[in-house]
């Protein structure tokens, strides 16, 4: 699989004027690539070019911006959402609502209910009482909603604690072990038609085998479903295919060998596959641009304070994450340092001892593999503004999300008159 591989300033998909996004638009920028998005996708069917028209329902929760959501949907791509947020965003962007799969524990009734207006593809439940809520929302409509239940296989996907989502113990998808009677209590409910099974086991995933042992649950669940007597049509298999974040590590498994693993394992299951792709999509079709403000001295090694903060990318503070972090335009000295930003927690450090370009005050330095799980997640913690964003494409390339006006940090709140008041009070 090719990656967004950056070269002497320049990533190798696709030429980006780094100095001059950063000179007219600031810094820090997220700066996502057309051709690495287009390639991505390309590969990702490529592997699955053995199934019969599988739904690629792309994870907007991995980015949501609305030019790259446009880009995908133009390539043909379906949505995977979790909040009528993602589910509006999607659906303006040009995604139909019958390639839109609703995921999520906490789905509420207004949500249900706008997403059965449009139409969506498939409700992903992960409980008995969504079940019933959904039925309830849906008869009320005079309408009904086409489920999955997503499982809980209890498989270990060998990911970071925080991104793993199919352990028991794990809040999401329904236990293996009860999933029969939860099917024979869903067949009850007249607001909904079960069509499908699905399941995400995490994120990040390096390892085929927890994946292969996840798929193959699956198979044996819709087995004894038919034998039930229930109508499945439907296999959402989640996303969680990993991407390479440090060039020291061995690749993640591409998805030409995910695509033959999936072939082998659903063969003759006789379902319309669905899979659900976020890091795999975006990942490396995005950098983080920052500039060093200062380099100060520390006991070990120096640190370099960059403009980008964990509010712009929480990865490294929340996960431990590795992100690769490069020199514009490198010296050709390397030394080791530590990366960290202005916001004022020990936890805003991007890399300790990391041996990376040497670099002082002004230079532009990229986050590399940041188009996933980057922008989206960021916050206005230490009342920094949002990051924008900008798309290239070809020699081309725009802002898709402004930089907010400074003013726009103290909008937002109100003083209610009793605080405003001069007056003392009790
Ligand atoms: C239900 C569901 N589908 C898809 C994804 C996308 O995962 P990834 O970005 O690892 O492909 C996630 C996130 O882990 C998820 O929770
Ligand atoms: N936010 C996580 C991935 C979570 C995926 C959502 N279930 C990350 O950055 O790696």
């Amino acid at each position: 699989m090719d990656h967004f591989t950056y070269v002497d300033g320049a990533m190798l998909v696709e030429q980006v004027p780094m100095a001059e996004i950063a000179a007219q638009v600031g810094t820090p920028v997220y700066i996502y690539s057309t051709a690495t998005l287009t390639r991505h996708v390309g590969v990702f069917r490529e592997g699955l070019s053995q199934l019969d028209d599988p739904l690629i329902a792309f994870a907007v929760k991995a980015n949501p911006n609305a030019a790259v959501l446009a880009t995908l949907a133009k390539l043909g791509l379906g949505a995977d959402v979790v909040s009528v947020g993602e589910l509006l965003r999607a659906m303006a962007a040009g995604i139909p609502a019958d390639r839109i799969v609703f995921s999520g524990v906490g789905k509420t009734a207004d949500e249900m209910r706008i997403a059965l207006e449009k139409g969506i593809y498939q409700f992903n439940l992960e409980s008995e009482p969504e079940a019933e809520m959904l039925s309830e929302v849906a008869l009320s409509m005079g309408k009904r909603a086409p489920v999955a239940y997503r499982i809980n296989p209890d498989v270990d996907a060998g990911t970071h604690a925080k991104i793993s989502t199919g352990k028991s113990e794990n809040k999401f998808g329904i236990p293996y072990d009860r999933a029969l009677a939860s099917y024979a209590a869903a067949r009850g409910l007249p607001g909904l038609d079960v069509q499908g099974v699905a399941v995400h086991i995490g994120s990040q995933l390096t390892d085929l085998a927890p994946l292969e042992a996840a798929f193959a649950k699956v198979g044996a669940l819709i087995e004894r479903l038919r034998g039930e007597g229930h109508d499945i049509r439907t296999a959402d298999l989640g996303g969680g295919l990993g991407v390479p974040y440090d060039p020291s590590q061995p690749l993640p498994p591409s998805p030409a060998d995910y695509g033959a693993m999936v072939t082998k394992v659903t063969q003759g299951w006789n379902v319309r596959l669905m899979f659900e792709p976020g890091r795999l999509i975006v990942g490396n079709a995005g950098v983080l641009l920052s500039q060093v403000v200062r380099v100060k001295q520390g006991a070990q090694a120096p640190f370099v304070i960059v403009d980008a903060a964990m509010n712009d990318l929480l990865r490294p503070s929340l996960y431990d994450a590795w992100h690769d972090i490069r020199a514009v335009q490198p010296k050709g000295e390397r030394a080791a340092a530590n990366v960290v930003g202005p916001v004022c927690e020990t936890g805003d450090t991007f890399a300790m001892h990391r041996d990376m370009d040497v670099v002082g005050a002004g230079d532009l330095v990229a986050f590399m593999t940041a188009g996933a799980y980057g922008a989206t997640m960021a916050s206005t913690y230490n009342s920094r503004a949002l990051t924008p964003e900008v798309l290239v494409s070809g020699d081309k390339w725009a802002v898709v999300r402004a930089r907010p006006p400074v003013e726009a940090l103290i909008e937002g709140d109100s003083i209610p008159a009793w605080v405003a008041s001069k007056d003392v009070q009790d």
